[in-house]
């Protein structure tokens, strides 16, 4: 049978006669098969065997093939004669047979990859041309045209050959068709099968097996052509609504940030995402980072500006803060307030151990963008690029890279309207020669959030939760010195679960105090039993802390006192201040150290000095560190004086012995206060006591109530 494999058919009507002909044409045609069939060549060669008009006229009928529609009919001719239809694509192809296609994909599986096509009209987005041509080649071409010719043709006619075993002169069939078929005028004759298998003196007794033997043949391969075509359809459907659909995503919207992208080995492809809706609104409590970047944002939404006024911006602007604090998020906000490209890339990735991978990631990173100008590229962990840790044997090529970094840095001019914007935790651990002018020239200070800052982003993070009309955001900023936005929003985050979990319908006090204490001192150990005796003993203990706190002139107020298990600790008691401290006090300090002693005296004056804990530990490490930090920097000890003692250890025996006697001192007095304060107010210290025993934890008002005397209302 004539098996059609991946060709597509052309439309094309040929005469029977031709067909006919073909398979009588000379057996002495010297044209031999591995010979490139150049289809312009044939049609330009003279018609020597022009058939005598008088030849009969071939009834389909004769063949006993009157049931085939035109259309099947061509694709008959088209299976026999592949080469001849002119103008068609599929006898392009064929001359292209010693020609290697494009791609490696191409050569390997004959047919284009599509995928790779599309990949690559991505890749070069600021090129429309090449979307355009793309299309107009898959238009041009269908996508399992087969290219590489010489395969094509060597298989095809070998298939011709073995499913033509009834017109067996193996050798010289195909050349015969071709010379047949093309030195005849197409338009002109029409021939017979009968005029044929006389003139080729076939016998009578031949003559009907020679004719069954065709239709059989033919109608063979019909049904083969049939379903490979079908399957063609289909397949061509199906990349047709492929294209379709991503034309459509790239008219769409240029910067989708979802797009294929390539990664392939040394190449990487860099999508910018658009950042509309970043603003520095989004970022809360960094006011004057934002003031600085401002100017940043608006040479960005108008760079023509600034540089007619010789106005000169840092190309790069390093932002120096510690982890969480917002500095991705800035830097996204710069690219949404000026409504620019913003190019993500982390340091992380250019660390290759690989000879030139990170350097071209850097440059295909550059030259993206400044297609895209104005634009921001963000470098995250710039020290991970750009440490000085060169020419150590883990990071083999950074040195390669970091040179292609500063390399692409002075490579464009301050107006192009690229701004690198890199950050950092370690400013002191980056290569010198990147923080030189004209590269990373700027540097803004991203701090943890000051109280006013995390008041400002715990009400941002809330707004977005519900939560109790009774919550107070400044009292959980006063009490999480040192968070981070991050951690900030991890907290308001960890509250609504919680909430969630004890199925609420909303966020309260208590849920934001739960995972604030979760955060700073782990989970809570409930299921931990801890017996009566234990449980006493941490009343006390922690009351005493609570009593000192609340009698002391100086001390911080308190926040909270609970005898519930959380990560190592039994209990504690939380202390807020009203505003973060720049400053402290002599007397703060002092007042800091004595509540820190209450938990022990406590234990002592209640139970005994035999029956005192070991966990008083941590208080007394906190109040050490207080009294060594006023004797030997705070200049707080009379005896000292108004020095400094930074390295101990290279002190005199004497003023070493001095320090710690002065030291010494400083706590045994604070001591002494807090006795004297509980000793005072031990009848209060029982009834705190006895409350945390029942309630386990109490607020700030809670405490208040008691030592005052009154009754805690039953909750
Ligand atoms: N000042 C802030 N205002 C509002 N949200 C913040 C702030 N800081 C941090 N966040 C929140 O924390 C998330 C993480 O912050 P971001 O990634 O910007 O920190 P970073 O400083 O870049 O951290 P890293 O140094 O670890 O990369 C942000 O996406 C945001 O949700
Ligand atoms: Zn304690």
């Amino acid at each position: 049978m004539f098996s059609l494999s991946s060709t597509v058919q052309p439309q094309v009507t040929v005469p029977l006669s031709h067909l006919i002909n073909a398979f009588h044409s000379p057996k002495s045609s010297s044209v031999s098969l591995s010979a490139s069939v150049s289809q312009s060549q044939h049609r330009e060669a003279a018609p020597e065997h022009e058939a005598p008009s008088s030849e009969p006229v071939l009834n389909l009928k004769d063949l006993g093939l009157s049931e085939l529609k035109v259309r099947q009919l061509d694709e008959l001719v088209d299976s026999l004669l592949p080469g001849f239809c002119t103008g068609s694509r599929v006898s392009s192809r064929w001359h292209t047979s010693y020609v290697s296609a494009q791609s490696f994909f191409e050569n390997k599986h004959g047919f284009l990859d599509i995928f790779s096509t599309l990949r690559s009209s991505c890749l070069y987005r600021q090129h429309p041309k090449t979307v355009q041509s793309i299309y107009a080649d898959l238009q041009r071409s269908p996508v399992f045209v087969q290219s590489r010719g010489f395969k094509t043709l060597k298989s095809r006619t070998r298939r011709l050959q073995s499913t033509s075993e009834r017109f067996t002169e193996t050798q010289h069939v195909a050349p015969s068709f071709v010379k047949g078929f093309l030195l005849r005028d197409r338009g002109s004759d029409v021939e017979s099968l009968d005029k044929l298998m006389k003139t080729k003196n076939i016998p009578e007794a031949h003559q009907d097996a020679f004719k069954t033997g065709f239709a059989e043949g033919f109608l063979k391969a019909q049904a083969l052509t049939q379903k490979t075509n079908d399957s063609l359809r289909r397949t061509r459907l199906f990349l047709l609504v492929l294209l379709l659909l991503g034309i459509y995503g790239l008219l769409k919207n240029p910067f989708l940030s979802v797009r294929f992208r390539t990664t392939t080995g040394l190449d990487s492809a860099v999508d910018p995402v658009q950042m509309k809706n970043v603003t520095f609104e989004h970022v809360k409590g960094v006011e004057e980072a934002k003031q600085e970047l401002q100017e940043v944002v608006e040479f960005l939404k108008n760079p023509q500006k600034f540089t007619v006024l010789g106005g000169k911006l840092p190309k790069g602007i390093l932002l120096v803060g510690p982890p969480g604090t917002g500095k991705t998020l800035l830097a996204r906000a710069v690219a949404g307030e000026a409504d620019v490209p913003f190019y993500y890339a982390s340091g992380s990735e250019f660390d290759e151990m690989f000879v030139g991978v990170g350097a071209s990631r850097i440059r295909n990173l550059f030259r993206e963008a400044k297609a895209n100008a104005p634009c921001v590229i963000f470098i995250d962990e710039l020290d991970s690029v750009g440490g000085k840790r060169i020419e150590s044997p883990m990071h083999p090529y950074s040195r390669q890279t970091i040179n292609q970094l500063l390399a692409e840095m002075d490579g464009f001019k301050p107006n192009e309207g690229v701004i690198i914007i890199g950050a950092t935790n370690f400013p002191e651990a980056l290569d010198n020669a990147l923080i030189r002018p004209g590269r990373f020239d700027m540097q803004v200070t991203v701090p943890r959030p000051d109280v006013k800052g995390r008041t400002e982003i715990l009400k941002w993070y809330l707004n977005k939760i519900k939560f109790d009309q009774s919550v107070d955001p400044e009292i959980i900023a006063r009490g999480t010195v040192g968070f981070s936005g991050a951690e900030l929003e991890n907290l308001v985050n960890q509250a609504a679960l919680k909430a969630a979990v004890d199925g609420k319908d909303m966020v309260t006090m208590k849920e934001l105090e739960f995972s604030k204490d979760k955060i700073l001192m782990g989970p809570e150990r409930r299921s931990v039993e801890i017996d009566n005796k234990n449980k006493t003993i941490t009343a006390y203990h922690e009351s005493g802390h609570a009593i000192i706190a609340y009698y002391t002139k100086d001390a911080m107020p308190i926040n909270k006192a609970t005898i519930m298990p959380r990560g190592p600790t039994l209990g504690h008691v939380s202390l807020l201040p009203e505003n973060d401290r720049w400053n402290e006090t002599r007397s703060q300090l002092l007042a800091q150290m004595d509540v820190s002693m209450g938990g022990r005296v406590a234990e002592e004056l209640i139970f005994g000095t035999d029956h005192i804990t070991t966990g008083a530990s941590s208080d007394f490490d906190n109040a050490t560190k207080i009294a060594k930090r006023m004797v030997t920097r705070f200049g707080m000890s009379e005896k000292l004086g108004v020095m400094t003692y930074t390295d101990t250890g290279k002190l005199s025996p004497e003023t070493q012995s001095a320090i710690e006697q002065e030291i010494r001192i400083l706590l045994r007095d604070s001591y002494e206060r807090a006795k004297n304060i509980l000793k005072t107010h031990a009848k209060e210290h029982k009834n705190l006591a006895e409350a945390l025993l029942t309630y386990e934890t109490l607020d700030a008002k809670e405490i208040q109530i008691v030592l005052e005397g009154k009754k805690l209302e039953v909750r």
